[in-house]
């Protein structure tokens, strides 16, 4: 078991309050993590120092195995694998999705006249197949729908074989039959043993792919419950989160929450 990333007493304040507070959490690259809870709890900013996009104000945050603050970002970026809507807004809409994919081999958006190799190529080609999307390899990004978009966008960030791989609401905006294939494929990715660390934001407990073995309940910036998704995600734990109480049910490893009446 390798550590992929430690936050040791995390706080992260704007504007004189803490957005997150003492935020203590550690991911082993076998893991398989959910990050819940509602509006504003400070998801978005603990997904950002995870992928070094930002620095804590106080405690310290090991992104594999390296201190942000004392390191290169840039070089640790290269080994992680993000996904978040702004991910997908840099994309230029003509970019082909064959393109979009091997290009995150040389860590650009959009194709120049960058040169790529035979091995590359076909590497992205198997890894599109592998997301259901070895039809559309010469469609140009802006043609597809928000599922295809996201599949696109993923597997553009397992292409580079990341360490870890973090996404941030990769369901949001879908369908319901979108969502479900999404949900399949990212479950059938997560048990793999063969797929790094994978760590995920959702607003909903219906989004949780079987197959994740950790969950992280976030209010008020602070952490509610963390821990082995069966110990974390109760119904206690979700009203401690959301501030009501839920009647939680689990069946073949998919989570669904209703409102108690
Ligand atoms: N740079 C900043 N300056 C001031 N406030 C900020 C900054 N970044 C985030 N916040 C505030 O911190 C809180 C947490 O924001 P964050 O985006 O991390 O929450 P979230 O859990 O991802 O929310 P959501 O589920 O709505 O996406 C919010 O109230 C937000 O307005």
């Amino acid at each position: 078991m390798v550590n992929v990333l430690r936050f040791t007493d995390v706080t992260y304040v704007r504007d004189r309050r803490p957005i997150l507070d003492g935020i203590d959490w550690a991911v082993e690259d076998s893991e398989r993590w959910v990050i819940l809870g509602p509006n504003g709890a400070g998801k978005t900013t603990l997904m950002k120092l995870a992928t070094a996009n930002d620095y804590p104000t106080t405690g310290s945050v090991e992104v594999l195995d390296k201190r942000l603050g004392r390191v290169d970002i840039f070089e640790l970026r290269n080994r992680i694998g993000f996904v978040s809507s702004a991910t997908g807004r840099r994309i230029p809409a003509s970019e082909k999705v064959r393109d979009l994919v091997l290009t995150a081999a040389y860590g650009v958006e959009g194709r120049w006249n960058e040169h790529y190799d035979d091995v590359d190529v076909r590497q992205a080609e198997r890894i599109l197949a592998e997301w259901d999307l070895g039809d559309y390899v010469d469609r140009a990004y802006g043609t597809l729908s928000d599922g295809e978009r996201k599949r696109a966008l993923i597997a553009r960030a397992v292409m580079t074989d990341p360490e870890m791989l973090l996404l941030d609401e990769p369901s949001a905006s879908l369908d319901l039959g979108a969502r479900e294939r999404l949900l399949q494929m990212l479950s059938g990715f997560a048990r793999s043993p063969h797929s790094p660390a994978m760590i995920m934001v959702t607003h909903h407990v219906e989004e949780v792919p079987p197959g994740f073995t950790h969950a992280l309940l976030l209010r008020d910036g602070q952490v509610q419950a963390s821990g082995p998704i069966t110990e974390a995600l109760t119904a206690e734990n979700l009203e401690a989160t959301f501030g009501m109480p839920f009647e939680l049910t689990v069946s073949n490893g998919r989570y669904a929450a209703v409102a108690k009446p």
